[in-house]
């Protein structure tokens, strides 16, 4: 039986919501993580906890949502740049009033905000490349309502002359594309559990992402000791691997001491578990 439009729009836009933010809260629990909170606790910050990330991952839900079904089958263009623009800041106000205040999932709200987004304008399916160059068209177009704030990414990205959470997703998301994903795959397909894979995953993201939260909080000391220390969990045959644990651990004590929290190689960790759910989930629709 082939189901009415507004019941596939409705049931999509649902699906892809629940989806995003089920990301949010796997990316939050995954453990040990370094610097960043997880089950284990809060990591380098004093102001978040494991409770409160959930909250908010769950207080977006109905951003999702509205992005996706706004964007059913619809164009990149400007106008439809500038509703997402209009509802992922409503998203960010709903965040701050979940968490009072604090900012837990920025970064998150955008990036899975656009691929969300993306996926909608394809019919609510599609595989990961797809998505994610459809995710960079909506990211380089202007957005002239955006309020002109100069925030602290920004500051960073100016300061140490490097690409951040903007120019990520206006580049089709290197970070996720061209190493997490594949990553991803390759550990589990060696056998490793889905804990270890995921963590595979995020150190090579760490690898090499200009993570604009760790230059902020610990400068270019604490970015180096970020992708050494994520190189050197994988050289030594990754998270599953009692040398890549031990590598792990001490990467971990390092963030630590630095103050210094991936809270971006986060976000590119909930990106990239989001576009491997969609493209097996399309890929069994088939
Ligand atoms: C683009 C955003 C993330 C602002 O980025 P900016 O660099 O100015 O700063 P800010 O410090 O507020 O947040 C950056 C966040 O991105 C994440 N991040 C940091 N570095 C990186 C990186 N290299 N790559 C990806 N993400 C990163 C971190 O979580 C960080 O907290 C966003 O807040 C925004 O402008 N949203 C506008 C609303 C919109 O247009 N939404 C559309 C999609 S829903
Ligand atoms: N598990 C996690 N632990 C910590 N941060 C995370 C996690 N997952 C995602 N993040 C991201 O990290 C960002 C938090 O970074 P940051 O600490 O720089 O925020 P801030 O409140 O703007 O700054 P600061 O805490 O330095 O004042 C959030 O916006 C969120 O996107």
């Amino acid at each position: 039986m082939k189901l009415l439009p507004q019941i596939q729009v409705e049931g999509g836009a649902e699906w892809l919501a629940r989806t995003a933010t089920q990301c949010l809260i796997d990316e939050a629990r995954l453990s040990p993580k370094p610097g960043l909170v997880d089950s284990r606790g809060n990591g380098a910050h004093h102001d978040l906890t494991l409770a409160l990330m959930e909250r908010s991952a769950h207080s977006l839900t109905p951003t999702f949502q509205a992005l996706a079904q706004q964007s059913w089958q619809r164009p990149a263009d400007i106008a439809l740049r500038q509703t997402i623009g209009r509802l992922g800041r409503e998203g960010e106000q709903q965040m701050m009033a979940a968490t009072h205040g604090v900012n837990t999932h920025r970064g998150a709200i955008w990036a899975l905000g656009l691929l969300v987004s993306a996926v909608a304008m394809q019919g609510g399916a599609g595989g990961a490349q797809q998505i994610a160059a459809t995710a960079a068209e909506l990211a380089k177009l202007p957005d002239d309502a955006a309020p002109k704030v100069f925030s602290k990414g920004l500051r960073a990205t100016h300061r140490y002359r490097v690409p951040g959470a903007r120019e990520e997703a206006q580049q089709a998301f290197p970070h996720v594309m061209q190493r997490a994903l594949p990553q991803l795959r390759l550990s589990r397909l060696r056998g490793s559990s889905e804990t270890h894979a995921r963590l595979d995953a995020l150190m090579a993201i760490m690898t090499s992402l200009t993570d604009t939260c760790v230059l902020s909080r610990a400068g270019l000391e604490g970015l180096d000791a970020m992708q050494d220390g994520a190189r050197a969990v994988l050289n030594a045959g990754g998270s599953a691997h009692p040398a890549g644990q031990a590598a792990l651990a001490e990467l971990d004590s390092q963030m630590l001491a630095l103050n210094a929290s991936p809270g971006g190689a986060a976000d590119m960790l909930a990106a990239t578990l989001f576009l491997d759910r969609v493209e097996i989930t399309s890929n069994r629709r088939i």
